[in-house]
């Protein structure tokens, strides 16, 4: 039963759910997994071919799955820590476990009412919507859509948590511990310029991103100026700071946020910067495009640049993080009973809504998509 302890109180959700990207597990995966993913989004075959490589490079296998497991396990720690009861289940939009398997184990375990974590920290199409939309899609399938969805699971969902305490706590100590392996790399941390990473995405999807608070670039930047703050404060001198993007797809002829992370590297070597920290605060974990965009190629760059780089730690399973989810968890039970809570942000932006606004993050900006998104004022129930 969930405890009634005012702060562990998790009533009205029965269970949390683990909501993820997926990635291939076997080289066999890795087509099925990439036509999952890219389905009707017009990505050319040349940047297909390029990405399957990049998962045989690591044997067919994606790192992302592994860490999934890990945040779940931290989290079913965590939370059995602080007394609280809430069964986790976990589902991806693109490989198995499938969306569809998490809502089948939690129709087999009774569950009525679940709170979805989404494993991106940031509010876009990619990060928040594509994955309401995919659950949307799902109950629809199995006859459980509309506002009145009685038969079904009822879905709420997190917050987007760029801007929370412990999201940005948990990238000030990763940095901070960056910039020390730096030092033990034979660089000058005091010289050092520290380079934020994130995916790149559309302009079409920049604009119509992050809830008329700020968009997923601007999201970015303010949290980039708080980590690089903190850890100057922690090294005890100021630390100089760029945003950089990567994993770029899509027609040439489309325009993407840049820079890129190797075209910003020739740049600051060229004004003559030797040493580097990249953090991707974009990723809440190491997985492919961290493993393969950042440590294989951007760091090949750096090198071939005669600098010396250091790739910083994504938030993973630090204990900072994890409590900071679990406490998200609570706030979002407290919101569902109607109480009035202490939204705990950091950084220039207000807590982002967690019931988002029906036209939030479309694909492309200003054109309803049609594609009914759970969690959204319509689809709330
Ligand atoms: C903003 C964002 C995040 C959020 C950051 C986060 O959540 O961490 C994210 C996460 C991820 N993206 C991933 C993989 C892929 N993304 C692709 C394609 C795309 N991503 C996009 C954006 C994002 N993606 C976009 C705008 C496209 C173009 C197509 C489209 O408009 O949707 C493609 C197709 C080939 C290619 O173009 O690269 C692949 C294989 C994996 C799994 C990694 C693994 O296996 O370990 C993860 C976690
Ligand atoms: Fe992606």
């Amino acid at each position: 039963m969930p405890s009634t302890s005012p702060a562990l109180d998790v009533r009205p959700y029965d269970a949390l759910m683990l909501y993820s990207f997926g990635g291939p597990d076997r080289p066999e995966d890795v087509v099925p997994f990439l036509r999952n993913v890219t389905a009707g989004k017009g990505i050319p075959d040349a940047r297909l071919e390029e990405v399957g490589e990049h998962y045989y490079a690591f044997g067919g296998k994606s790192p992302i799955n592994e860490q999934n497991l890990a945040l779940k396990g931290a989290l079913e720690k965590e939370l059995a820590e602080r007394g609280i009861d809430l069964p986790i289940v976990w589902g991806n939009r693109n490989w198995a476990p499938y969306t569809t398997d998490a809502v089948d184990e939690l129709e087999a375990m009774g569950a009525r009412r679940a709170v979805a974590l989404v494993t991106s920290a940031y509010s876009s199409y990619s990060g928040c919507r594509q994955y309401r939309e995919d659950l949307a899609v799902v109950l629809d399938q199995r006859g459980q859509l509309g506002p009145d969805g009685s038969t079904g699971v009822q879905f709420d969902k997190l917050r987007a948590y760029f801007n929370t305490p412990g999201f940005v706590q948990g990238n000030v100590d990763a940095v901070t511990e960056a910039f020390a392996a730096l030092a033990g790399k034979g660089g000058d941390p005091a010289a050092a310029r520290l380079v934020f990473v994130t995916h790149s995405v559309p302009t079409t999807m920049e604009a119509a991103s992050g809830v008329g608070h700020a968009t997923y670039s601007e999201q970015h930047l303010d949290i980039a100026a708080l980590i690089a703050a903190q850890v100057g404060e922690a090294l005890g001198h100021p630390v100089d700071w760029e945003l950089a993007y990567c994993s770029r797809s899509g027609p040439p002829h489309q325009p993407w946020l840049e820079p890129d992370v190797n075209d910003l590297l020739g740049t600051l070597a060229d004004r003559g910067v030797r040493d580097v920290v990249l953090s991707p605060i974009g990723f809440v974990s190491d997985h492919m495009e961290v493993a393969y965009d950042l440590d294989t190629e951007a760091l090949d760059t750096a090198r071939s640049l005669g600098m010396t780089a250091v790739r910083a730690g994504t938030v993973g399973t630090r204990a900072v993080f994890v409590k900071q989810l679990v406490d998200l968890v609570l706030e979002r039970a407290a919101i569902a009973r109607g109480e009035s809570v202490d939204e705990a942000t950091v950084g220039a932006f207000p807590a982002f809504p967690s019931i988002t606004p029906n036209d939030c993050c479309l694909r492309v900006h200003e054109q309803p998509s049609g594609i009914p998104a759970l969690c959204s004022e319509d689809m709330h129930r």
